[in-house]
């Protein structure tokens, strides 16, 4: 076994290596990084070269690792090193006779599926181009910047005239850019990128990235036809010719997986590609050992073909829970990984085990969901629902009692007066209609928007929301804050947040709805256990689903069971008193959540209200333009929304603050939660059927018992709402654009909405016998279940009041009042 090579003795610029490691704290390379670097420099004699292709400077490199290994900086290191290079190699010691300088235009190129994973990797860039370097040699001239959808065209334009040299892009807005900004000069390109090339094709912009390529092909070309490689500016700029640049564009795909799409997008993109894989990480970085690394030659391919590697010291559970239990399961599960302490009023000392150490840092959660509405629904439940009134009083385990408080962040009126046209809900979302405040703002009033709840279940614990819904400005500050925060925190988001997002520490996954395809699996789970951290992921299936565990044993993923009553045990701690029986405790938080959602539980008092949605702000922000258009061609996600200029994001960020508890609130209508619970219901029984089609015959909406699906919201009877939802399944295949893309951001993300009253009332003729779930079977099909994994009547308990109700519901599918093949159709 061969000790891990230091950045510096991969080739990496001395002055670089010693900034990473002394400002970024990264001190050794990972596994891709070993590979990447060599392979993407020019290497200088002397140091390490891994293969012998290393010194064929002008390939293309396919980049192929894990999630979470460092990829971001294996290309980005070489490129920055080279440029650095090549800007100061300059035989008259005077840099500026180099001619490098911003005005050149953008020399390297980086696409990235989503808004959020390009301010990533613009965040990454920003951090390693603060380095100081020596006085002969500067960086201040290499300007990273980023265009993206969603942002304001007109000042992206200015931005390009005064050149960006590394350049961060969603592919729509590119080549919106190349089509249209005359001063976008890509004459000089030396690099492009496509990170996360298997997001970028999902998302459907596989037509945009071959018409990118060509039209820098064409650019390239004729800038060389006429120039050589001197440049059209000066006409003999010798940073231009140095020999540190590689002479053509080098183009560099990353991917965590090796799918034949991603392969045919290679085929095209690429030329005689190295590729380079990253083996496992250790899983204690850095510990100089055991580093498996592979550079192949030009025939290098990759050898298996599932490709699915996770990291090893990621712990993959699952947990069977009957539908009716799934909410009450999920809290159970959130009370477990943030343990709380006893009030000192109180005499109920939770067990001393499950508290952690002093110095233990707080939990970052992250539980997917298959949709937007489901997504408002879980984080305003969790993030307001008060528990049951006989529930000890618990403070949490890592604040030390003291309420940490919420990030907020300034929107302007005008945003909110959008949002009155029918987009309110995005912003307030537990508005029934614009507040009285916000309907009488002038526009230039903005307000404060707090980015997360706090919970009073989950004392000391903050509430995120993340989805495609939701306006630029919310989702990059939301993305921000909770990437950074040292608090307790819960992220509620889509598969928007499943792919590259670098979220700081996140301790747990939680798929609470199964991911589409067994490829989302892998990029959802590795939000966490990221550069050797240790890290948990629990997936939650119902009995029906449990054959998902055998496509994810195909693929090479083994999940352990978490067994289902131990996940409730917790709720004894906070139990009723005298009451040992876990479904008691867990019965009396399921009714609970049903009346807070119903508004049952009263009238909120003025000081039960959160008071964190919208405060107005003291001072006006200058309101913004008309929308731009977002990206047209497919991807980003809610881009129709809303749109902020970038000054105005800045502007945003620079306000971003915490609220107080003194701060003013706009009063919540009372039925709006169970509004968003019926949105968030019909949401997710359409999301169901967007499964990968070779997986219908575990996801199938026949398979679901509505009823019980309808109790996982909180709610005690099945919305009739669902009905006409549903049977316009068929029509709804516009999930995919023209084109046959996906939604903007994911089809799932984009389930559709549940937005004003129902259009048409489906059926209230029940017909299916909901039957009570059985306690002693939940979690296993066994003799007190049905075929279909639904507990049957016969096994019922009739003293468990929970759940009580047996009504009778139209089963949609039996009497034909839903065509089954278009609802499974093309979805
Ligand atoms: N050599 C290193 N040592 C320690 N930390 C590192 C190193 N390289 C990168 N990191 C950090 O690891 C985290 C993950 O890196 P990055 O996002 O580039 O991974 P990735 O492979 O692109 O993941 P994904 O496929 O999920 O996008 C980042 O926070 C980054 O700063």
């Amino acid at each position: 076994m061969s000790a891990v090579p230091t950045f510096e003795q991969l080739g990496l610029d001395p002055e670089l290596s010693q900034h990473l490691s002394t400002k970024l704290s990264i001190g050794t390379p990972t596994p891709i990084q070993v590979a990447s670097i060599p392979a993407m420099l020019k290497t200088a004699a002397g140091t390490v070269k891994l293969d012998n292709s290393s010194d064929e400077t002008e390939r293309d490199v396919f980049l192929q690792s894990e999630t979470g290994t460092g990829k971001t900086l294996a290309y980005l290191l070489p490129i920055i090193h080279r440029m650095l290079v090549a800007s100061t190699q300059t035989a008259s010691g005077d840099i500026r006779a180099q001619g490098a300088s911003r005005q050149l235009g953008t020399l390297a190129i980086i696409l990235t599926p989503t808004r959020e994973l390009a301010k990533q990797i613009q965040m990454t860039l920003d951090d390693v181009l603060k380095l100081s370097l020596d006085r002969s040699r500067r960086s201040y001239w290499m300007v990273p910047g980023i265009v993206m959808g969603g942002d304001k065209k007109a000042s992206e334009k200015a931005r390009l005239r005064k050149g960006i040299t590394i350049l961060v892009s969603t592919p729509g807005r590119l080549l919106d850019h190349l089509q249209n900004t005359q001063s976008f000069c890509v004459d000089h390109l030396r690099w492009l990128v496509l990170d996360e090339a298997d997001r970028l094709l999902e998302l459907g912009f596989e037509e945009s990235l071959r018409t990118i390529i060509q039209l820098l092909n064409e650019r390239r070309q004729q800038s060389f036809a006429e120039y050589g490689n001197a440049g059209n500016l000066a006409m003999n700029v010798p940073f231009l010719q140095s020999p540190e640049l590689p002479t053509n564009r080098q183009t560099v795909l990353c991917s965590a997986t090796l799918k034949k799409e991603v392969k045919r997008l290679a085929g095209f993109a690429l030329t005689d590609p190295i590729f380079c894989r990253g083996g496992a990480l250790p899983t204690k970085q850095p510990n100089g050992n055991s580093v498996t690394t592979r550079v192949e030659g030009a025939d290098g391919q990759a050898t298996a073909e599932s490709n699915f590697t996770t990291p090893s010291q990621l712990k993959q559970h699952y947990i069977v829970t009957p539908a009716a239990q799934r909410l009450v399961a999920l809290t159970a599960t959130l009370m477990n990984i943030f343990p709380c302490r006893q009030a000192p009023s109180n005499r109920l000392v939770p067990r001393e085990a499950t508290l952690p150490s002093d110095d233990a840092p707080p939990p970052k959660v992250v539980v997917f969901l298959s949709s937007c509405d489901s997504v408002d629904f879980h984080q305003a439940l969790v993030g307001q629902a008060k528990p049951p009134r006989f529930w000890p009083a618990v403070t949490s385990a890592y604040s030390h009692g003291s309420s940490p408080n919420v990030p907020f962040i300034s929107l302007a009126g005008s945003h909110l007066q959008t949002l009155r046209d029918g987009e309110w809900r995005l912003l307030a979302p537990l508005s029934a209609k614009p507040s009285a405040k916000a309907a009488t703002a002038k526009p230039s009033t903005s307000y404060r928007y707090a980015l997360a709840e706090t919970s009073p279940i989950l004392p000391g614990v903050q509430v995120y929301r993340l989805h495609g819904n939701l306006p630029q400005t919310v989702r990059t500050e939301t993305y921000l804050a909770f990437s950074r925060t040292k608090t307790a925190s819960i992220l509620f988001c889509t598969d928007v947040a499943a792919r590259g997002l670098d979220f700081s520490n996140v301790s747990h996954i939680i798929q609470y709805d199964p991911p589409s395809e067994v490829t989302d699996y892998v990029h959802r789970i590795g939000r966490t256990a990221r550069i050797g951290k240790d890290g948990e992921a629990l997936l939650f299936l119902v009995p029906s689903e449990e054959g998902y565990l055998d496509v994810l044993t195909a693929q090479g993923i083994h999940v352990l069971a978490k067994d289902f009553d131990q996940q409730l045990a917790v709720l004894l701690q906070r139990k009723r008193r005298r009451t040992e029986d876990v479904e008691v405790a867990a019965t009396d938080l399921q009714k609970t959540l049903e009346r807070w959602v119903t508004g049952k539980h009263g009238q909120k008092t003025a000081s039960e209200q959160p008071k964190h949605h919208m405060a107005q702000e003291s001072h006006a922000l200058a309101s913004s333009d008309a929308n731009d258009s977002d990206d047209n061609a497919g991807g980003e996600a809610g881009g129709s929304v809303l749109a902020d200029d970038q000054n105005q994001q800045d502007e945003a960020q620079d306000d971003s603050a915490t609220l107080t508890a003194a701060e003013p609130a706009i009063p919540l209508p009372p039925n709006s939660l169970e509004q968003l619970a019926k949105a968030a219901y019909t949401a997710s029984v359409r999301s169901y059927a967007t499964h990968a089609s070779a997986e219908k015959h575990i996801f199938h909406v026949k398979k679901l018992h509505l009823g019980h699906w309808a109790r996982s919201f909180a709610l005690e009877d099945t919305p009739t709402e669902v009905g006409s939802a549903t049977s316009n399944l068929s029509n709804q295949t516009y999930q995919r654009s023209a084109a046959g893309n996906f939604s903007r951001d994911g089809r799932r993300d984009h389930a559709p909405s549940f937005r004003g009253p129902p259009q048409k009332a489906f059926s209230n003729n029940a017909v299916r016998q909901e039957g009570k779930p059985n306690w002693q079977n939940r979690g296993k099909q066994g003799p007190g279940q049905s075929r279909n994994g639904l507990p049957s009547r016969k096994h019922d308990f009739d003293d468990r009041p929970f759940p009580k109700k047996q009504k009778k519901q139209t089963d949609p599918f039996k009497r034909g009042n839903l065509n089954t093949d278009e609802f499974s159709s093309g979805l």
